[in-house]
């Protein structure tokens, strides 16, 4: 009898490790339905709630992050490392596990030095244009590399034999045909007709830069009955956003939600998104087609999202407007000539080359699935069915 595909997936964190991690895992269960496939991540992150959530099983291990800013603390790394990678071991020992995959952040890298440990094949993918610390210590371990975007090859040891797969998207955003959802969506986030919406999403875990200008904003457009606004603020800031709305009439024009679980719903409804430029939003936008004015979170090591960014601004599909000038008046200068011109917004819109992240889920799938010893799998390849 054939043994089931078992694979490891490390991902947490921050939604832009998660749900890449997430597409994987889904399209390794169309390839291979009877598939066991669990995560490693921590007891604090984001995965806690999206990876049961979304079925599948999340191992927890003790880590600390791979940051400069643990000043004494980093001389424990290597330590707490071998510590997680052991504890990784043990977990694909016991699951039987015939491939470990690193989707970044820092629970990629105990699952590759557990994979090494165990003598098991390992994957890295690396989803930002610069790889981030985790990462480019992970990808000394395997020789199994994919990348989301081709600019990163040249940042990682081992670059040269780096396959670009494109970031993998989960099957909501992969397949959003945002024209056909556009008056469900609107009816289902109550937007009026004939009203203008713009998204501002500060990335898996909101941005206060962001919530902020876009609250001036609001509240500068309280009387427009043609203007909407769906901020993202992240659960810490709700309460203090919503009252500052509701001070400055912003409320009128604009609502405050604290997670979007429906991304799908939020940028079919949307005229323009106003986000960072994590590498799984700035994939997101350009496979579906969704003109964008993207603020750079500044500290993310390497500039990554500066130059996540630019894959879009270079193509023409998306403005740049870098953190410290972000306000609400320099947003309204960028934004209102930009809603009020429908052919450029379609002209940014076409400006994305729409097929380089589709199937990026299907491609890392494949990868793992021939290091795992399972080349015939095939794919079914059939639409996923999302209802409202
Ligand atoms: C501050 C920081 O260091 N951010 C990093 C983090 O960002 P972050 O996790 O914010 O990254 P991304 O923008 O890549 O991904 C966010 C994901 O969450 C989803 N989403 C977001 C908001 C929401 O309300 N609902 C929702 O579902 C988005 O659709 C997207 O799929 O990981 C990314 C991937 O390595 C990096 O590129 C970012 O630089």
């Amino acid at each position: 009898m054939r043994t089931p595909l078992s694979v490891v997936i490390g991902a947490g964190g921050t939604g832009g490790h998660i749900y890449p991690g997430l597409a994987l895992a889904d399209a390794l269960r169309r390839a291979a339905p009877d598939a066991v496939i669990s995560f490693v991540g921590t007891a604090r992150g984001l995965e806690t709630r999206l990876i049961p959530q979304a079925g599948y099983r999340l191992h927890t291990v003790d880590m600390i992050p791979f940051d400069p800013s643990l000043g004494a603390r980093r001389y424990l790394l290597p330590a707490a490392l071998l510590r997680s990678g052991a504890q990784c071991r043990a977990i694909l020992k016991e699951q039987g596990a015939q491939v470990a995959v690193g989707m970044g952040g820092y629970p990629s890298a105990p699952v590759i030095v557990g994979a090494r440990l165990a003598g098991l094949p390992s994957l890295v993918h690396e989803s930002n244009a610069v790889p981030g610390r985790a990462n480019k210590f992970a990808a000394r371990l395997t020789p199994h590399l994919a990348l989301a975007f081709d600019r990163s090859r040249a940042h990682l040891t081992g670059g040269e034999r780096a396959e670009t797969v494109g970031m993998p998207l989960v099957g909501p955003l992969a397949q959003l045909d945002r024209a056909a959802l556009r008056p469900a969506a609107r009816r289902a986030l109550g937007v009026p007709d004939g009203a203008r919406l713009v998204l501002f999403n500060g990335g898996s875990l909101g941005a206060a830069r962001l919530t902020e200008a876009a609250v001036g904003l609001a509240g500068c457009h309280r009387a427009r009955p043609d203007l909407r606004l769906l901020i993202k603020t992240g659960p810490a800031a709700l309460e203090e956003t919503r009252a500052r709305l509701a001070a400055n009439g912003g409320a009128a024009v604009a609502e405050a939600v604290p997670y979007l679980d429906r991304m799908d719903l939020a940028y079919a409804a949307a005229d323009l998104v106003v986000c960072r430029a994590g590498s799984a939003t700035v994939a997101e936008l350009a496979t579906i087609g969704m003109p964008a004015v993207l603020v750079p979170y500044p500290h993310a090591p390497g500039d990554h999202q500066t130059h996540n960014a630019r894959v879009l601004s270079d193509a023409g599909a998306a403005l740049l407007l870098p953190d410290a000038e972000t306000s609400a008046r320099a947003l309204d200068a960028l934004i209102t000539p930009l809603l009020a011109d429908p052919g450029r917004l379609a002209a940014m819109a076409r400006a994305a080359d729409p097929g380089t992240h589709a199937r990026a889920a299907d491609l890392l799938a494949a990868k793992a699935l021939a290091l795992a010893g399972h080349p015939g799998a095939t794919y079914p390849n059939t639409p996923l069915k999302e209802s409202i």
